[in-house]
């Protein structure tokens, strides 16, 4: 044992030494990270896909597939998942994996610059360096809710992860960087097997993925609900140079499509069906460990809509947890909106028992919601998300259009700036205070996965209280006043109690 943890020790400060930039007479880092001396010549990390169904049952059946093929589904038409040898990455020990995380963030060293690909070998441990197509996407903030989570929630240790801090300003964008690297190698492996990469989208997905396939030239195509995407969104594609379709139907219908186009045609899916995706998603909850410094929270709030996300979470922590990083799970909550919450109501219908999730569940028809992202009625990740749910003692709780507005609005007001789908998080986060299931200092973590930005349609029309049927508790509507000094003042005074 203290063998190993000497070795772990002597191979953490090579791994961190390993970080430096090679500062060579070359402008371009991609050529300086050629350069750098190899981790180590005889690591033998390796990913490949395998059936979901294997991971579920924990028996590998022998079907596996490699990350070059074009193959979203296993034989019995299950979802896939990367499966990373473990016994690999073990043999390295955890000070190793922390020491050389902890190494690389926040260098410009190509490519683990990225808060994704500083956890390569946990990501794609085969692609080539060269291949990466990323814009040092992830590192995002997490902070102390101090005024919120005190005023509002009676608690002392509330922390929002800023996932929609990002270049896109969503969470897509770390899963984005995965899937469009790995085209980009199948591409100059073969130029002819992808013509195109696509997917159906409420407006974030397409956003990142316009946005990457653009940043290396590939071409994008993209199926939008026609009028249900903010404006925000549906101009990052358009501007992105991706083709635009917009479609007469709902998310669950564009998914419908995007399923078959992909299936005969050499257009590439980019949906969060397709598991490499979630690789880049997970380390999302790798960086919440690490900027805790490798401490647990207690919980961690995720909304829900297509479900892929919070199964992408679920696995960071587990594979942190299995390589010894850490000694827990944090509890996983998933938040939906009331108007499109299918895993909340077989939840409830299963009074809570989460093996009785599967039985219990419909999709559903998604009506509108001020959460467009998430107005999904039928995910295509359900039983990934039942597994993390199962996994950790999860949660999932739901939000009306006013609690989730009234939520949103409310944080705002102690300088966050959220978007719907965080109010939903904010809203489940409330409820299960109110009713003591988190406890005034547990150590609870909601994850923002938007920018509120993109969504300031939905702000304008709270805060005009023009939103029928709410009361719009939270509204601070402009006040008109004219060019006149007394009338400025009569502003002020009545604001001030002057
Ligand atoms: C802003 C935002 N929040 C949350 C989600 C939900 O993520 P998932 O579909 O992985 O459940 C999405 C996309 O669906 C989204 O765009
Ligand atoms: N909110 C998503 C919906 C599609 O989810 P995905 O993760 O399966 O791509 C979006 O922004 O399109």
């Amino acid at each position: 044992m203290q063998v190993q943890q000497k070795l772990g020790a002597s191979r953490a400060m090579k791994a961190s030494r390993n970080v430096q930039r090679v500062f060579a007479a070359h402008s371009d880092i991609r050529k300086e990270a050629a350069l750098r001396v190899p981790l180590d010549k005889a690591h033998t990390f390796n990913a490949k896909f395998v059936p979901f169904a294997d991971v579920q049952s924990n028996k590998m059946s022998g079907e596996t597939y490699s990350l070059d093929d074009i193959v979203y589904r296993s034989r019995d038409g299950g979802l896939l998942d990367v499966h990373h040898d473990m016994k690999a990455l073990a043999q390295y020990g955890p000070d190793y994996w922390r020491a050389l995380f902890d190494a690389r963030v926040g260098t410009t060293a190509w490519p683990f610059g990225s808060g994704v690909w500083s956890k390569k070998e946990w990501v794609l441990p085969g692609l080539s360096d060269d291949d990466i197509v990323s814009m040092f996407e992830g590192n995002s903030n997490l902070f102390w809710a101090e005024r919120f989570g005190r005023e509002a929630l009676g608690m002392t240790d509330l922390w929002v992860k800023q996932c929609g801090n990002s270049h896109t300003g969503s969470f897509k964008d770390l899963g984005m960087t995965v899937l469009v690297s790995q085209v980009n190698r199948i591409r100059r492996m073969n130029p002819k097997s992808v013509t195109a990469v696509g997917c159906a989208s409420t407006g974030d997905t397409s956003a990142a993925l316009s946005a990457y396939c653009a940043a290396a030239g590939i071409p994008s195509i993209v199926f939008l609900p026609a009028d249900k995407i903010s404006l925000a969104q549906l101009v990052q594609p358009i501007a992105n140079g991706a083709l635009v379709l917009s479609i007469d139907t709902d998310f669950d219908g564009c998914m419908r499509l995007i399923k078959q186009v992909t299936a005969e045609t050499p257009i590439y899916l980019a949906n969060s069906m397709n598991s490499l995706r979630l690789e880049g998603q997970k380390t999302a909850a790798i960086e919440i460990l690490q900027q805790f410094d490798w401490q647990v929270p207690d919980w961690v709030i995720i909304p829900g809509g297509n479900l892929g996300n919070i199964y992408a979470f679920y696995k960071g922590f587990k594979m942190c947890k299995e390589l010894g990083l850490v000694d827990k799970m944090p509890r996983l909550v998933c938040a939906q909106a009331q108007n499109a919450n299918p895993l909340y109501q077989a939840f409830a219908k299963a009074n809570g028992a989460i093996p009785e999730i599967k039985e219990a569940y419909e999709p559903m028809k998604a009506k509108m919601t001020f959460a467009s992202a998430i107005q999904i009625g039928d995910p295509v990740s359900i039983d990934r998300a039942i597994m993390a749910l199962k996994d950790t003692n999860g949660i999932v709780e739901e939000a009306s259009e006013e609690e989730l507005m009234d939520a949103a609005a409310r944080a705002d007001r102690t300088g966050m700036f959220n978007c719907p789908h965080t109010g939903v998080a904010l809203a489940a986060l409330t409820k299960l205070r109110e009713r003591q299931v988190i406890g005034p200092n547990d150590r609870t973590v909601v994850v923002s996965t938007a920018h509120g930005l993109k969504f300031t349609q939905s702000k304008v029309a709270y805060h005009s209280k023009q939103v029928p049927g709410m009361t719009c508790q939270f509204a601070n509507p402009p006040v008109q006043v004219r060019e006149d000094l007394g009338a400025v003042m009569d502003a002020i005074k009545t604001k001030f109690k002057l």
